[in-house]
């Protein structure tokens, strides 16, 4: 990463927000760079991941000498006696044909040692136990390794799973790939916070530990738990420097309260912050940051804010690291319906019902609330000062 990535020298005036155009490229730069170590997941769990590591043959292909055709395995010149029935899978039934010697075979069964070709049944003649017909050497016989020699490098490291893939993979005896998938842990931090019922008086229940999972699976990640914390700077301090995480997502602490202790544990435990303050309504209390390998994302308290800045930074940053493209990220622009005030600095940010080619603002956009983000198709990007031209849209899962 270039230095002017990191907000302490980047150049935005101490207090100044982010461009949020910047402050997503920024982030899905980070991603780039802290690419996580590939885990190796059962092939059923891997579709649509990146592989973090080339993948080579454990077998040839074919693994064996194997007959292409229903036929006969013929050794030497014709006619060829028949001695023997070979089915694909069952026990050898010769282990060697000698000149002049031949085997009924099943296609994919393996053929015996001396074999030079196989004679389909369709240009045979069986007479009494003996086969004759026309031969090409080398014929209707899957020669090991003809396709692929064992210990050959089939896939290259950011190759996407694909459903082909994993029947290759299979094929070559891999049970598990090596696949990009950034493992997230989420601390909710609050005092006020519930996580079940009715909340109660001043209390809150927790409306982002939930809706964090989704957008992580979404965007190739993978959630490594969720832990809800109390507005407590040691215990803060404590549960960001656990490990087992390639990115941290702290909920809460994120703005200049009491009790928001995110940018003092961060620089207590040595991370470079890279973003601190994003121009948009809502969710411009949001940090990025990282220590080593791992990133820390800091979201605002408000659910509504939460979820502009899980767009904003979570999104682009783990997209990123898992190989894949920001699954937010729509092509072109659409017309914006409705009266819509643009702010004068910052980047707003409406959800949105899709009708056709245009976007409709839902309402219920408040910062605390998630009633508009739940109606909404994705958000509308409204720039600062804006004109009224087509808009971006970051689409929702
Ligand atoms: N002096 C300033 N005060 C505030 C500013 C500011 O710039 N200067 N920004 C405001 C904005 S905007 C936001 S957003 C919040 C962000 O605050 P925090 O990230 O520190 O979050 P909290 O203060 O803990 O909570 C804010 C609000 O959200 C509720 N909350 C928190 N976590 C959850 C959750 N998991 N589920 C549901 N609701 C949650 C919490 O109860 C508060 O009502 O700061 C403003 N203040
Ligand atoms: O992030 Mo705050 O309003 O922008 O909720």
């Amino acid at each position: 990463m270039s230095c002017s990535d990191h907000a302490s020298r980047a150049g935005d005036p101490p207090g100044a927000h982010r461009e949020w155009p910047r402050a997503r490229e920024a982030a899905e730069r980070l991603g780039a760079r802290l690419a996580p170590a590939p885990r190796d997941l059962p092939l059923g769990r891997a579709l649509g991941g990146v592989l973090g590591a080339d993948v080579t043959a454990l077998v040839g292909l074919p693994a064996f000498d194997a007959s292409a055709m229903d036929g006969y395995a013929v050794a030497g010149p014709g006619p060829w006696r028949l001695v023997g029935t070979q089915l694909a899978g069952a026990p050898s039934a010769r282990e060697a044909l000698a000149p002049g010697q031949a085997v009924e075979i099943a296609t994919g069964a393996r053929v015996p040692k001396g074999t030079e070709s196989v004679l389909p049944y369709e240009r045979a003649a069986l007479d009494d136990g003996v086969v004759g017909g026309e031969i090409e050497r080398g014929r209707h016989v899957r020669w090991a390794g003809e396709e692929t020699e064992p210990g050959a490098t089939v896939l290259t490291r950011g190759s996407r799973v694909t459903p082909a893939v994993l029947g290759l993979a299979a094929g070559l005896g891999h049970d598990t790939l090596p696949v990009l998938l950034p493992q997230v842990s989420v601390l909710v931090t609050g005092d006020e916070l519930t996580t079940s019922g009715l909340p109660g008086e001043g209390r809150v229940r927790d409306a982002i530990g939930p809706l964090v999972p989704g957008f992580l699976g979404w965007a190739g990640a993978e959630l490594h738990g969720v832990r809800h914390l109390g507005d407590d700077r040691a215990a803060l301090a404590a549960a960001v420097t656990d490990g087992g995480a390639d990115v941290v997502v702290v909920c809460g602490s994120s703005s200049k309260g009491p009790a928001d202790h995110l940018r003092a544990v961060l620089a207590q435990v040595g991370a470079e912050t890279v973003v601190d303050g994003v121009a948009c309504r809502p969710g411009h209390p949001q940090v990025l940051a990282h220590r080593g390998g791992t990133a820390f994302v800091g979201l605002p308290g408000n659910p509504g804010a939460a979820l502009v800045a899980i767009l904003t930074l979570l999104v682009p940053l783990v997209s990123a690291m898992a190989g894949r493209p920001d699954p937010a990220r729509s092509p072109g622009a659409v017309v914006l319906e409705g009266e819509v005030a643009p702010h004068p600095r910052d980047t707003r940010l409406l959800p949105v019902r899709l009708i056709g080619d245009r976007a409709r603002p839902v309402g219920h956009d408040r910062p605390g609330s998630l009633r508009g983000a739940a109606l909404a198709d994705a958000y509308a990007v409204v720039p600062p000062r804006w004109d009224g031209a087509p808009v971006e849209l970051l689409l929702l899962p």
